[in-house]
């Protein structure tokens, strides 16, 4: 695609002296002499507008390289229409802030955006494709075939120059160059990135992609803290959710303290806040890939990010060489009107839940799991030695370990086998903690005959513990909603008690099936060793 060549512009900021305090009622923040293009354009701007101002700056570069009139001819006018509409921005961040929500993206379900997208993607190089975005019943938004489609067909092929990757060049290149100067990693750099390209409105080469992205991705990110308790007390995604979010917080945190409040000229809290951030990361969970070929970066595909997930097929978007655009294979054909799948990764439905905000129907995922948590005994005379031997292979005494409904790790049964043996096996307690670390190259299966039927006695017990966690749950948390009496909230509630209810009964389903094994084998068992000892006690009375 044919990029607009870019003017230097050198901009050059110096706190200005501060103008006397205003009274209370109508405080002004301090003001900053701003001199733009080493030119003779100087005026006051406040330091909040002030990377409103430099982005639109760059936005009028821009726009004399397409023939506008050149900047000193109108330069009072602009100079006084840029500070308006960076107010104008600012105040909109600020009210959309206050809503709870960021300026930009649209309504999850717009096809009048996904309708720009596709024009400027033609527009700016995407192939004529055979498929087209439209309303779709899984996923409200997908791709769907507009001719047959054979399977074994390659898709899409999107230019690389269309890909937002590390290396995209930044709308506003002084924000580019503080964060690369930091080193900012990939995720936190990225999302930094769409802020502040977001922030450019039209004047961001991404802006109908922009516009495209929903304005509130669904991710658990977006869960209040009450409604994790409240609708996944039950699922070990809860945690998990909860940790994502302080590691957001946190990144924001840490970019905030070490660069933001630096270069509070380029960063404003109003643009670059923990409500934005929030934003960025929620789209980055739903909609980054990781291209095996093109050594495993990550990228956002606009258009290829218009994919739904399938848990039936298997193909994933890749980079190809021999096109050289981003494609994927299909792994079945499809009809014209039929929505087209990838796969966004062997995810349980807890995992699809936590990044991408829904649950496949009950049944249809072959690659769930749920984690089931197990410690040890606070009561066990071995308690010590037994956490010793744990902490050394880099364990604790809670761990969790995943569950399929195919069954249970041998890592899980190894922790299992430490928890019940007794202290006349405290040589063994090491080779059991190095087995349930997974640390062992060889990954020997253990076997101690004499503890087999405590050790799945234990798992059992801690699966049965588990079911009746989601059971209460399903029985009076998840079945009646109360719901509030503004319509869109009761929306929302009745959304996510709807999808945690899917999780519980999908995760519950795979507890029930390990019950069913465990059940069975120490039925087997202990049967077994009743025959024995029926056996036995017939021998006996025989030679009596
Ligand atoms: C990469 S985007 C796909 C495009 C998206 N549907 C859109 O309109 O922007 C990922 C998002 O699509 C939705 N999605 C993808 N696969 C889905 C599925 N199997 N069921 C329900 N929603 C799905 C989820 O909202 C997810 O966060």
């Amino acid at each position: 695609m044919k990029r607009l060549p870019r003017q230097s512009s050198v901009v050059t900021v110096q706190p200005g002296p501060e103008k006397p305090r205003e009274p209370k009622s109508s405080a002004r923040e301090p003001e900053y002499i701003i001199s733009i293009s080493a030119s003779t354009t100087s005026g006051f701007v406040s330091k909040k507008n002030l990377m409103l101002l430099v982005c639109l700056h760059d936005r009028h570069v821009r726009a004399q390289a397409v023939g506008c009139p050149p900047v000193r001819s109108f330069r009072k006018n602009v100079l006084a229409d840029r500070a308006d509409k960076a107010k104008a921005a600012v105040a909109m961040v600020k009210r959309e802030a206050a809503a709870g929500g960021v300026p930009w993206g649209c309504e999850i379900e717009s096809l009048e955006s996904a309708a720009s997208l596709e024009r400027w993607l033609t527009a700016s190089g995407l192939p004529e494709q055979r498929l087209a975005i439209q309303r779709v019943d899984v996923g409200e938004r997908g791709l769907v075939a507009l001719k047959n489609i054979r399977k074994g067909e390659k898709l899409l092929f999107v230019p690389p120059p269309l890909v937002i990757s590390a290396d995209s060049e930044w709308g506003c290149p002084e924000v580019g160059n503080v964060m690369k100067r930091n080193s900012v990693p990939d995720w936190p750099l990225l999302a930094t990135y769409l802020i502040s390209e977001a922030s450019l409105e039209s004047s961001s080469r991404w802006s109908n992609y922009i516009a495209a992205l929903p304005r509130q991705p669904y991710s658990l990110l977006y869960w209040t803290r009450a409604e994790l308790d409240a609708y996944l007390v039950a699922s070990p995604i809860r945690e998990r959710a909860i940790q994502r979010i302080t590691d957001v917080i946190g990144t924001y945190n840490d970019l905030r303290d070490r660069i933001f409040s630096k270069h509070s000229y380029l960063f404003p809290e109003e643009v670059y806040n923990l409500e934005t951030f929030r934003w960025s990361f929620g789209i980055l969970f739903s909609r980054l890939v990781r291209l095996p070929s093109m050594d495993g970066n990550v990228a956002l595909v606009p258009w290829a990010d218009m994919l739904n997930h399938s848990p039936e097929v298997e193909t994933f978007l890749d980079y190809d060489k021999s096109s050289g655009g981003i494609v994927f294979t299909t792994d079945r054909s499809y009809q014209p009107g039929e929505q087209v799948f990838i796969s966004y990764g062997k995810k349980s439905s807890g995992e699809l839940l936590l990044s991408y905000g829904f649950v496949p129907k009950e049944g249809t995922n072959p690659n769930d799991s749920v984690e089931l948590f197990v410690s040890l005994k606070k009561s066990d005379e071995c308690y010590k030695e037994k956490l010793q031997a744990l902490k050394r292979n880099g364990l604790s005494e809670f761990e969790s370990f995943p569950l399929r409904v195919t069954g249970w790790p041998v890592e899980l049964m190894a922790y299992a086998f430490l928890v019940v043996s007794p202290p006349e096996m405290s040589q063994r307690f090491e080779e059991m903690a190095v087995a349930a670390s997974n640390k062992s190259p060889s990954k020997p299966g253990l076997n101690y005959p004499e503890l087999e039927e405590q050790a799945l006695q234990f798992i059992l017990d801690c699966c049965e513990s588990n079911i009746a966690k989601y059971t209460k749950f399903l029985e009076d948390g998840s079945g009646s909603p109360r719901l509030s009496t503004n319509s869109k909230q009761a929306n929302r509630t009745l959304l996510l008690k709807q999808l945690a209810k899917d999780l519980c009964i999908s995760e519950r389903r795979i507890m029930y099936r390990t019950q069913y094994i465990l059940r069975r084998r120490l039925r087997d068992m202990r049967g077994g060793e009743l025959r024995a000892l029926s056996l036995f006690n017939g021998l006996r009375k025989l030679f009596k």
